[in-house]
């Protein structure tokens, strides 16, 4: 489904676009109404961003574009030599990076260069998506009108758009912020990804606040080096791209940032031993805490199980506070339930759900060797007889997680079943093997499966569990929100909770219940 663009659009002449970014024009001086850098996605009146890339370059898809309605065309020397050779003289400007100014660009054609929102991005390894709904969840709750961008989903008000990317591309993101605002969206809350940050698929934008969760192992087959993440993710605490930070400093890459930052920069965290502005400090049960910079104190709830929950909350509350929400207002809005799709999802059988014999059985996005652990420490406390995860990992992604990835499955759970993930382009038995000889190098008592297929995964997982007595816990990993599994280019319809519902209804009807 195409991203909405503005229903007002206004024009810009290709000429001030050339001068904008300081490029070359050849050929009549059209007005655009719109810019994409997707041949794909080309409405009439738009200037198609030929770029290069790692696969192809953009100018090998020009004559479809302009056929599709692109009137002029924005490139490098390379995209118009390939324009020469395909016999395409089009309006056009040339710079030597297109993909550096494309962000500007579209500020420029879609009128964002001061969106009426207030707009906030969140990076970091883990927790992205979830504080990102806890935000959007607690404005909806307090009555304003919110704008969502993240790996799972779009929303503009009530209307929501499946996502691409966890960061859509620069094109994209202009066009959305117009129709947020030509919609009357007063906040717009956004996943920041690193990839987004090297591309510079977020330029041209200024958020109003910005939050850092953690750093951990992801990503390393795009970047060189953890620094080189790192300092990606840090690109974001800088005035060029925001007003002001919220640092989590529960890691050591956290606290770096806030000594290297910028922007004014607020710190928090959940450790004791650690200096920061606001302290999370335990409460009367596990999902209670207050948070606190000494003067002022709120009350919270982590409406989701687990530690990491609980600072995902706190930097939810930072970031409400931050973006002019009164603190006793944020702490009520954030007792609603989010309903973070995938993130901690308990699954429960269509049918018989009070069987005492079926296993407690959540889907979690845990994709990095950090977040499996987290899942896994989170589901131990509700675990009385066996904690059994179903996991893999990613193929054509960062290789060097999946033995680490193994490894905090082992040291986590009781039981390991290791399975396919997204194979992509990938042998699906060689990733499985990756992540079981990481499993076995943690020598602990863990059983260990390999399982090919991961709907038959799922289902020996949760009898394996149900086997092993009530209180069993089943933590199905990897893919939460996803509906499709991707093996040799194809995706395949799949759905972890649909495959749990199913494994359970079939536990219910043996036993001659009703599902
Ligand atoms: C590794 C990576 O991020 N690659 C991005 C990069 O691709 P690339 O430079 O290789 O581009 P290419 O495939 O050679 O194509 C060159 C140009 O031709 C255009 N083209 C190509 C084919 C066509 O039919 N029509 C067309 O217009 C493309 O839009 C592109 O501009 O630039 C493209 C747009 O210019 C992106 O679509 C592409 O994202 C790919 C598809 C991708 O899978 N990215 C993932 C890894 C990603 O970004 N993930 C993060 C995850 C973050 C997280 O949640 O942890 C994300 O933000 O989603
Ligand atoms: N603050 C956190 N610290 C560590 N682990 C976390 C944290 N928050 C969430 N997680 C774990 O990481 C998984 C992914 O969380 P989430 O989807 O919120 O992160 P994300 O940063 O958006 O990830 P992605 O980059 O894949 O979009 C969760 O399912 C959970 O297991
Ligand atoms: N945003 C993440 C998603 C990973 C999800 C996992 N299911 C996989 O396919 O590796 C990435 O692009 O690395
Ligand atoms: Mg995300």
């Amino acid at each position: 489904m195409p991203s909405p663009r503005p229903a007002s659009p206004h024009a810009t002449a290709l000429s001030a676009v050339a001068s904008l970014v300081g490029g070359s024009t050849t050929g009549p001086d059209v007005e655009v109404t719109g810019v994409t850098l997707s041949s794909q996605d080309v409405l009439a009146g738009d200037l198609y961003a030929a770029l290069p890339g790692a696969n192809t370059h953009g100018a090998r898809y020009a004559a479809g574009a302009l056929e599709a309605g692109a009137v002029a065309v924005l490139t490098d020397a390379a995209g118009e030599q390939v324009l020469a050779e395909d016999g395409i003289d089009c309006p056009r400007v040339v710079v030597e990076d297109p993909r550096s100014v494309v962000g500007v660009v579209a500020r420029a054609v879609y009128g964002t260069a001061d969106p009426a929102l207030q707009l906030v991005g969140v990076t970091g390894t883990n927790g992205k998506t979830t504080t990102a709904y806890l935000i959007s969840s607690a404005l909806t709750a307090l009555g304003r009108t919110t704008g969502l961008i993240g790996t799972v989903e779009t929303r503009i008000g009530d209307e929501r758009v499946k996502s691409m990317r966890t960061t859509p591309e620069a094109t994209v993101l202009h066009a959305l912020l117009a129709v947020m605002v030509e919609r009357g969206v007063d906040h717009c809350v956004m996943e920041v990804s690193s990839h987004a940050l090297s591309q510079h698929r977020v330029d041209g934008v200024v958020y109003d606040v910005a939050l850092f969760t953690n750093l951990s192992q992801d990503h390393l087959d795009f970047h060189p080096t953890m620094r080189d993440y790192f300092l990606a993710k840090a690109s974001l605490f800088t005035p060029e791209r925001s007003r002001r930070g919220i640092v989590c400093v529960d890691d050591a890459w956290g606290r770096e940032l806030a000594d290297i930052a910028t922007v004014p920069v607020t710190t928090v965290t959940s450790l004791a031993d650690v200096e920061a502005d606001w302290r999370l400090l335990p409460g009367d049960d596990p999902a209670a805490f207050t948070l606190s910079d000494g003067t002022t104190s709120l009350a919270l709830r982590s409406a989701l199980p687990g530690d990491f929950n609980r600072v995902n909350t706190a930097m939810a509350a930072l970031a409400l506070m931050a973006s002019g929400i009164p603190a006793d207002q944020a702490e009520r809005a954030l007792l609603v339930d989010p309903h973070v799709p995938g993130r901690m999802e308990r699954v429960t059988p269509a049918g018989d759900g009070a069987d005492p014999s079926l296993p407690l059985v959540v889907v979690d996005y845990a994709h990095t060797p950090d977040a499996v652990a987290a899942a896994l420490a989170a589901l131990r406390p509700a675990t009385t007889g066996a904690l059994v995860v179903v996991l893999g990992a990613g193929g054509d992604r960062d290789r060097g997680k999946r033995a680490a990835m193994g490894r905090a499955a082992a040291e986590g759970a009781d039981v390991v079943v290791v399975t396919d993930d997204n194979p992509r382009s990938e042998d699906p038995a060689a990733i499985r093997h990756a992540v079981l000889d990481g499993a076995r190098e943690a020598g602990t008592d863990a059983e260990l499966h390999d399982v090919e297929g991961r709907a038959t995964a799922i289902e020996a997982a949760v009898r394996a569990a149900r086997s092993r007595g009530p209180g069993s816990v089943v933590a199905v990993v990897g893919k939460g929100h996803e509906t499709g599994q991707e093996i040799a280019g194809t995706v395949h319809p799949f759905d972890d909770r649909v495959e749990v519902a199913r494994a359970l209804d079939a536990i219910t009807l043996e036993r001659g219940g009703v599902a």
